[in-house]
């Protein structure tokens, strides 16, 4: 048997993964990528980008909708699902063209397969035109991702529900879809499947949508649901499913009063995510997992076997692109001499319903929770000029303020949040106080301009530090006369 030696050998193609695999392989390292299915990992091909490349096409359903009263006069319109279905095939071709010529350019060899340990850093791989190749790496870094988990009820199997990766690839129009979770997955996928047209129910197993965020941004996210006609059903749990996705299903669904039949035409399963780490025989390699599958690894994302790290979803961290590609910048630091670890990461995240949802630092339950004194302010987006020339008014935006002035979190809930909030995270990075951004000229009728009606008309809480606050408090639009003159 012919073991092929490499200084690197990454497993996965994944955000992490594949950006160590160039940067290393440009600077003359022999390196080698195995991955089993997707080029470049899911965010290009079955998670971030062709989902909000689909929710961006139910948003232009969502504004040719007469009862906008954006002034467009426009004929009957229908949703063509295949038509949405080939801008995001396009958009992925595309991406794993320019995938595979960086593959090319840098010198990074991709090796097309399933791998799995045989001994300490070195796989087999099966490879997908057949055969097996073995590869051994001076180091190895895992990037296997994870996938999305199906929750152990009687029948949900055999009904052969959706995840997001069958979701994003419909040509038809589910009828009834019934979606498991109400988290991120099942959130951005709700709203779009219903401006397709789609009758829409969530199942949620605990009392609020996004449950990790605080009490008021879940229940704006439920009113946003509930205004676009999406039913959600709470403290609900599965307890058996008949029939088969995509013709005709039946759930059997237990809430504290009662027991329902829910009968609808496809389920999406949005319960939360798996590790991959089950199929790598990870044992002969002495790498540890935790309780839950995911790598064990240290703050510079070390396993427990030596010359081994692991990355993205897998390793545990927060799961999002972003993190992937930090975990790649900590781990380069640490094979480079330098000294970049995961400890005290600022890490944004934006849920991506219309409007969005973003949020960066301290959220005002963690605050509560650890017991740091914080001010609150909080403004309707209503009063940003912006949001009155897109006719978006709905939502709110809170800044948890220290007793430094600093700021300890920022959540908006509006158009263009995602923008709004990197404004924040700046200003957070650089320490500098909210002070800092009333005294700043933005430009006007931006949404960033909002932060200034934040700090200045928004409404402060937390008494105990009424001296600090600053002498105009409402939340009315007065804000629009002044701006505008
Ligand atoms: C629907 C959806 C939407 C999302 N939207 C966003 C978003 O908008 N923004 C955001 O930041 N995050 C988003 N996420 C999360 C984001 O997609 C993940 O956090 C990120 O893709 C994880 O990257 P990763 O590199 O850890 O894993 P992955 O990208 O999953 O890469 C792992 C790779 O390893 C390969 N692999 C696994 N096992 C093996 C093996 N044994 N041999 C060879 N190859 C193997 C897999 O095929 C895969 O290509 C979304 C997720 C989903 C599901
Ligand atoms: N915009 C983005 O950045 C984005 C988009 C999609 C996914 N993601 C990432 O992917 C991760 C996974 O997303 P997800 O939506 O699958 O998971 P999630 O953890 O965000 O939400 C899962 C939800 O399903 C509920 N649930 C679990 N089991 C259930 C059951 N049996 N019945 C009813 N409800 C059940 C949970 O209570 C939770 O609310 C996210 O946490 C996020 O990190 C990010």
């Amino acid at each position: 048997m012919k073991i092929e030696s490499y200084k690197n050998l990454v497993i996965g193609s994944g955000e992490a993964g594949k950006y160590l695999a160039w940067t290393l392989a440009k600077r003359g390292q022999k390196t080698a990528v195995v991955e089993r299915s997707m080029i470049g990992g899911s965010c290009p091909n079955v998670a971030c980008l062709p989902s909000k490349n689909v929710i961006h096409s139910a948003k232009a359903i969502a504004l040719v909708n007469p009862t906008t009263g954006l002034g467009v006069v426009s004929g009957s319109f229908k949703v063509d699902m295949s038509g949405v279905l080939h801008r995001k095939r396009k958009m992925i071709e595309a991406l794993t063209e320019t995938h595979l010529a960086t593959f090319k350019s840098t010198g990074a060899e991709l090796v097309l397969g399933e791998a799995s340990f045989t001994e300490p850093k070195t796989v087999q791989v099966a490879l997908n035109a057949g055969g097996t190749r073995h590869l051994r790496g001076d180091r190895v870094f895992l990037c296997v991702g994870t996938r999305a988990s199906i929750p152990d009820v009687p029948g949900l199997a055999l009904a052969e529900p959706m995840t997001h990766v069958e979701a994003l690839d419909l040509e038809r129009l589910p009828e009834h879809l019934v979606i498991l979770g109400g988290g991120y997955v099942g959130l951005e996928f709700a709203q779009a499947m219903r401006r397709f047209g789609s009758r829409v129910t969530i199942l949620q197993r605990g009392d609020r949508l996004l449950e990790r965020e605080d009490p008021d941004v879940s229940d704006a996210l439920k009113e946003l649901m509930k205004s676009e006609g999406i039913d959600i059903m709470f403290r609900s749990e599965l307890m058996s499913v008949t029939g088969r996705s995509g013709t005709k299903v039946k759930l059997k669904v237990r809430s504290e009063t009662s027991e329902k039949i829910v009968e609808a035409t496809d389920i999406l399963i949005a319960a939360g995510r798996s590790p991959n780490t089950d199929r790598l025989n990870l044992s002969q390699a002495n790498i540890e997992l935790d309780s839950r599958g995911f790598v064990q690894v240290n703050e510079k994302l070390q396993t427990s076997a030596s010359d081994v790290w692991a990355m993205g979803d897998c390793a545990g961290s927060p799961q999002f692109t972003h993190v992937g590609y930090d975990d790649y910048r900590v781990v380069l630091s640490n094979l480079t001499g330098g000294s970049r670890t995961t400890k005290g990461r600022l890490i944004p995240y934006c849920l991506f319903t219309d409007p969005e949802l973003a949020h960066v630092g301290m959220t005002e339950s963690q605050a509560m929770k650890k017991n740091i004194p914080y001010r609150i302010v909080r403004l309707s987006m209503a009063a940003v000029p912006r949001m009155q020339t897109l006719s978006e008014t709905r939502g709110f935006m809170k800044a948890l303020i220290g007793t430094e002035d600093q700021i300890l979190g920022f959540t908006v809930f509006g158009a263009e949040a995602s923008e709004m909030m990197a404004v924040m995270q700046m200003a957070m990075l650089a320490s500098l106080p909210y002070t800092f951004i009333i005294e700043t000229i933005f430009t006007h009728p931006t949404a960033a301009e909002g932060l200034i009606f934040l700090f200045t008309k928004g409404t402060w809480l937390n008494p105990q530090f009424s001296n600090m606050l600053p002498e105009i408090e409402n939340t009315d639009l007065s804000t629009l006369q002044e701006i505008g003159s």
